[in-house]
């Protein structure tokens, strides 16, 4: 007999419930599945409260067993002992009843690029640890991802022939994180020869029977379904599932009339879980047919304001622009940066940019600011967004609130560690990269969250990308531009260029990228200015010329500041020979700096003119 025969004869077959969630409960904390080594009867003992409670069939204690997830704990070289062990002590317990060797998928919920040949070469380790013991078949559980599933399902079905149930966990109703109809998802996996297709994890029977609504029965493969408990709560420091295993008995009916021929439990079930299960459906057979629920197919609309909005790298690319940094204070008054905001839009710049807590030191937020001088002013905000304050849930719903502000253009960069800051003991958050951040935003404009969630409607966000031209090598700078590329960057914007010769190296080494650069350009203010740049900022280098131009005026800050703005006029005269975009950085929120370099730009630069009074 094989767990396969006994499906086909029209039964059902109840499986066993969580593992690492009870041990969690019992108070292990480390690495579960060590615990087939050093607390083998602990795991004996519940392989038997399950199939006490009336599971037909058990799971190994092999979840995490594979080299990528025993590195963790320094385990990896255990995998064969640790594989073993775990078959031999579920094969003792179950006695005539079925044991499947469990493994678990390596990739998570967060976008993860564990490669697929590290993936491959974890599994089939850990496979050939399994099917080398005394199995009766290999439960594939807690895929989110569909093409590892796919991936790992290929191999096991080369090399075995015994039963594979093969499940992936929902995203959300109906889906699998990429947006694959959970329908589809089954049918791929019954088509490349799984036995058992279905859903085990993360959500519970109620995500789980709606989902099941859509999906048809399988033509030759069965139904399986592993719910969670419920949704966890976090209490106490500790992580806790509802423990109403009545709840699973009126569940148990709706599994079945979805055609579910294999059920068991996932985290937070016990063996009240599977008594409740079990206890239900113990005299009933299968369902053979069903009526398959069709989904309303949703239409994602643009987004309203798309249709009359002209992102700043299609107007770059036509004629010169000017964009300026004006950093939101760090104090509460906000009267003098809104000044500045007005001088510079009737300096007819482009666009406002504003940092995103620069030097990871609280700032008034960017997009409140952003969003107030685009309506009171009418002068288009660039907001600034790092991926060090925010984790996904915060980075998410700000793109949603700025998508709200009419905010649309985004500069998405790593931000400055918070070590380097007011708060040096805050988290820096880093859930992302620059390049993640760069093709989330992007998502957001195919109207899709990160994962894979409707928005309902299609941002319209362009996104600038970080370029530093002062590192040392030009080369590695570019590489990395052409990288941002590859992820979805629309244009770029540059690290302050302080020498002639660098605007000339920075343009030859970039005049093949066709996405345009916007060039900084930030005026000197003092010779103390310049000294602290050259030495304490990274990557930052001034000419011995410029130095000592600024050094001549150490005690006359107003001349000081007179040179800094020629030294900058210059560098814009070669900048805007070179390229389309120019960043002006406005230092410590004297705008009237940025003012005249702005008028000084539109006054001997005629392309700039010209679009000017186009535009008028
Ligand atoms: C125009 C502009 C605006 C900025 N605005 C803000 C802001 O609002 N708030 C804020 O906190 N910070 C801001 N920064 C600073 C920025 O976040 C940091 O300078 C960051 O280290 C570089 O940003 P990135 O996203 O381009 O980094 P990435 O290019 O993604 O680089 C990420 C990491 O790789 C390293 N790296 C970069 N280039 C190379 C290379 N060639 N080889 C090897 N390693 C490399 C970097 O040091 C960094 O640690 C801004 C920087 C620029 C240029
Ligand atoms: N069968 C595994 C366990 O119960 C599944 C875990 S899903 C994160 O430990
Ligand atoms: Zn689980």
């Amino acid at each position: 007999m094989s767990l396969v025969t006994d499906l086909e004869q029209n039964k059902i077959l109840i499986g066993d419930g969580a593992m690492g969630t009870l041990l969690y409960s019992y108070g292990s904390d480390f690495c579960y599945e060590e615990l087939n080594l050093s607390q083998e009867e602990q795991i004996y003992n519940i392989h038997r409260a399950y199939l006490d409670a009336g599971a037909d069939m058990i799971q190994t204690n092999t979840y995490a067993a594979n080299y990528s997830k025993l590195e963790r704990y320094g385990l990896q070289d255990q995998v064969k002992e640790i594989n073993k062990a775990a078959v031999q002590i579920a094969r003792n317990a179950a006695r005539s009843k079925y044991v499947v060797g469990t493994i678990g998928g390596i990739r998570g919920i967060k976008p993860n690029s564990t490669p697929l040949d590290e993936i491959k070469r974890s599994f089939r380790e850990q496979l050939y640890c399994l099917l080398m013991e005394n199995v009766d078949g290999i439960q594939l559980e807690t895929y989110y991802d569909l093409q590892e599933l796919e991936t790992v399902l290929e191999i096991a079905r080369k090399e075995t022939s015994l039963p594979i149930i093969a499940q992936v966990s929902l995203q959300e109703v109906g889906f699998m994180q990429d947006r694959t109809p959970i329908s589809d998802a089954l049918s791929r996996l019954e088509n490349i020869g799984a036995d058992v297709v279905g859903l085990n994890c993360r959500l519970g029977p109620y995500h789980m029977l709606m989902t099941l609504e859509e999906v048809p029965l399988p033509k030759r493969a069965f139904l399986s379904a592993f719910p969670n408990a419920s949704l966890p709560s976090y209490t106490d420091g500790r992580f806790k599932y509802e423990g109403d295993a009545d709840y699973f008995k009126e569940c148990a009916h709706l599994f079945r009339q979805q055609g579910v021929r294999l059920l068991g439990g996932c985290c937070g079930t016990t063996p009240a879980h599977i008594h409740a299960f079990s206890s239900e459906l113990k005299n009933l057979e299968p369902v053979t047919e069903k009526e398959v629920k069709q989904r309303k197919r949703k239409i994602v609309i643009q987004s309203a304001s798309k249709s009359n909005y002209t992102p700043l790298c299609e107007e770059v690319k036509k004629k010169q622009s000017i964009i300026v940094e004006l950093d939101p204070p760090r104090k509460l008054d906000t009267s003098r940066f809104m000044e500045g905001a007005k001088a510079l839009k009737e300096a007819g710049i482009d666009a406002l940019t504003l940092a995103d807590n620069s030097l990871a030191s609280p700032r008034v937020c960017n997009s409140a600011l952003g969003s107030i001088v685009q309506s009171q002013l009418n002068l288009r905000s660039l907001v600034h967004i790092t991926c060090r304050d925010r984790n996904l849930i915060g980075l998410q719903s700000h793109l949603m609130g700025l998508h709200t502000h009419g905010i649309h253009e985004i500069l998405a960069v790593t931000g400055d560690p918070a070590s380097v800051g007011d708060f040096p003991g805050a988290s820096s958050v880093y859930d992302v990269t620059s390049f993640e951040l760069i093709k989330l935003i992007k998502q957001f404009n195919q109207g899709l969250s990160l994962s894979g969630k409707e928005l309902g409607e299609k941002t319209a966000f362009t996104v600038g990308a970080a370029f530093n031209p002062n590192i040392r090598s030009i080369d590695k700078a570019v590489e990395r531009l052409e990288k941002k590329i590859a992820y979805g960057a629309d244009y770029f914007i540059s690290q302050p260029v302080f020498s002639e010769q660098k605007l000339i190296d920075t343009y030859e080494a970039t005049k093949h990228i066709d996405k345009p650069i916007y060039i900084g350009i930030m005026p000197l203010t003092s010779s103390r200015n310049a000294e602290f740049l050259h030495h304490e900022v990274p990557g930052i280098k001034l000419s011995d010329t410029v130095r000592d131009r600024m050094g001549k005026h150490k005690d006359d800050p107003k001349q000081a500041c007179k040179e800094g703005l020629l030294i900058a006029k210059s560098l814009l005269d070669t900048a805007m020979e070179l390229f389309n975009g120019i960043y002006l950085i406005t230092p410590f929120m004297r705008y009237e700096l940025t003012v005249e370099l702005a008028q000084y730009a539109r006054a001997n630069h005629p392309s700039l003119l010209a679009r000017r009074s186009q535009n008028a």
